[in-house]
């Protein structure tokens, strides 16, 4: 018998999920079509590029819709959805704390309905996160660098915006200053130590070749420790997509990442 996670538990037994993808000739798009295909228990009812073919995702009868668009796109796409009673599960990046808000608002009015929104599906990055967090407190400064193939439209990622929240929340929970090289001085040049994120240093390398990659340096007296994870290809962020799409129906309002999802 084989062991199971949470993450490629079996399809479970009953109706068919019917699923729309938007972004669908996108990168990840491309990547979530395949794997709703592929999947016994979800059912691919329409595929979405670009908001004129928007309509189809009702008339498809679709229960959730996964989009992985564009941040400008996004929030039309998450209100067409909302209003349509269709569960949602977002992968593109580009959230404010206005955003979340607006989206909270607009699901107020349908207890029933859930949003999922996960700036990485991937179950390494979001353990990098969650080991980031947990590390913060224990050194004196920390710096997140992301790595990314070069027609990323966004810079920070969402991954690296989230990793700096989630070690700054860490660090004040402790009781821990912010670490005390979030700062410009000594660069020569705007840029040279990159853009703060809630009073963490981020920087963002865009290189051919390179798929989606982080790391989080963390430093005190004597020694580092340095945290990384690597997205070689897009089917990595699979598992974790369609664990959200299993799940969302049962999880009304808004969710932000995966790790309840996880168990995390
Ligand atoms: N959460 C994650 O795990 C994860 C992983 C990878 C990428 N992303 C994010 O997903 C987003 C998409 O990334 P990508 O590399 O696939 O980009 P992409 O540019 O390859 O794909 C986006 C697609 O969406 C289409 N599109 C734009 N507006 C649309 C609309 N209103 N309706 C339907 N389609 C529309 C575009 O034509 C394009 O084909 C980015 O924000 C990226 O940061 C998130
Ligand atoms: O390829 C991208 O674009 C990715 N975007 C997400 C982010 O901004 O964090 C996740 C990783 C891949």
């Amino acid at each position: 018998m084989t062991s199971s996670s949470p993450v490629t538990a079996p399809a479970p037994d009953g109706p068919l999920t019917s699923v729309a993808v938007l972004g669908a000739r996108g990168r990840m798009g491309v990547e979530v079509c395949r794997a709703v295909n592929e999947a016994e228990d979800l059912e691919l009812v329409a595929m979405v590029e670009g908001s004129e073919w928007l309509f189809n995702v009702a008339d498809g009868g679709a229960q959730v819709a996964v989009d992985f668009t564009r941040p400008e796109s996004v929030m039309e796409n998450i209100r067409f959805c909302i209003d349509q009673g269709i569960h949602c599960v977002v992968g593109t990046t580009g959230f404010d704390d206005e955003k979340i808000a607006t989206i909270r608002e607009w699901l107020a009015p349908k207890p029933d309905l859930g949003v999922l929104i996960a700036p990485n599906f991937g179950i390494g990055a979001v353990l990098l996160m969650k080991f980031a967090a947990e590390a913060a407190r224990f050194f004196t400064s920390v710096e997140v660098v992301e790595l990314h193939h070069p027609n990323k439209v966004d810079a920070p990622s969402g991954t690296a915006t989230r990793t700096a929240q989630l070690i700054s929340q860490a660090r004040a929970a402790a009781g821990v200053a912010p670490a005390p090289d979030a700062t410009q001085e000594g660069a020569s040049l705007p840029g040279a130590r990159g853009a703060v994120v809630d009073g963490v240093p981020v920087h963002a390398v865009r290189l051919a070749g390179l798929v989606a990659h982080e790391e989080v340096l963390l430093g005190t007296h004597g020694e580092t420790l340095t945290l990384r994870h690597d997205s070689y290809d897009r089917s990595s962020f699979m598992p974790g997509v369609l664990l959200a799409v299993r799940e969302i129906q049962r999880r009304p309002g808004l969710t932000i990442g995966i790790e309840s999802l996880l168990g995390l």
